[in-house]
């Protein structure tokens, strides 16, 4: 579970200050599937990226699966992150020089995995995707929605409670996205919760939860009343 209460987030510079996030309180119970949508420069990537450890709050109190994450020394967060959380990003962040086999494994390497379980979880979680009979192929080898599908399985492998997308078929045409959201529906249906960054309003309209950001505020809105609206 994720649980934020008061958190707020400003960044500074010698003149001006930006209040990306006013403080807000957010719970998110394992298994939930919920959209973050919102206007550009709303805030969205600064939420996601201070729920997945990659960014500080300046206020507020940040509850990772019971583990309070405020005073956590960096080498703490990354043990933490890599544990809890997977990512998926826009533009799919594979390694080009490494093949599919090492790019999923990557992230299980700072793990205390043995080399056997290692293998084991990164077939799994290629097998999941579709892929593994690619293992030994390179990135620039498959399509962008093939790719897509390898960094959800590297973002896998390491069993996370939560996976973070922001934007994940932002690069996509509509039918590689369709079945991305398939997958992350299929995924989320096993229990892992997933918190999406997306401007598409039918995507979000299939989350459980939507969470709108407008100039830095969050709101709720029901994921139901948003499809009858
Ligand atoms: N490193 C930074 N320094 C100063 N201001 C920043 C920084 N990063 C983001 N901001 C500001 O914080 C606000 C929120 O930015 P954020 O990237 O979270 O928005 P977003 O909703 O993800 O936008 P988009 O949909 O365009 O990606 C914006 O006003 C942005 O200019």
């Amino acid at each position: 579970m994720l649980k934020m209460s008061k958190l707020a987030k400003a960044y500074y510079t010698d003149t001006v200050k930006t209040q990306a996030l006013q403080p807000f309180d957010l719970e998110v119970q394992q298994g939930e599937f919920v959209a973050v949508i919102g206007p550009s420069g709303s805030g969205k990537t600064t939420f996601l990226n201070i729920a997945g450890l990659l960014e500080e709050y300046c206020e507020g109190q940040y509850l990772l699966d019971g583990n309070d994450v405020t005073g956590l020394s960096d080498k703490q967060k990354s043990r933490l992150r890599n544990e809890k959380i997977g990512f998926i990003f826009q533009g799919f962040n594979l390694i080009p020089e490494l093949n599919l086999f090492d790019n999923v494994e990557m992230p299980l390497r700072y793990r205390s995995f043995s080399a056997a379980e290692r293998k084991q979880r990164v077939m799994d979680a290629l097998q999941q995707v579709g892929l593994a009979s690619r293992k030994d192929h390179y990135p620039q080898q498959l399509s962008g929605g093939q790719q897509q599908r390898v960094a959800i399985a590297r973002a896998l492998a390491g069993s996370p409670a939560f996976l973070l997308a922001d934007e994940p078929t932002g690069n996509l045409d509509s039918k590689m996205a369709d079945g991305i959201m398939s997958l992350l529906k299929d995924i989320n249906s096993k229990g892992t919760s997933i918190l999406m960054v997306t401007h598409d309003t039918e995507q979000a309209s299939q989350a459980q939860r939507i969470i709108e950001i407008k100039d830095g505020v969050l709101s709720e809105r029901r994921a139901q009343a948003q499809a009858i609206a």
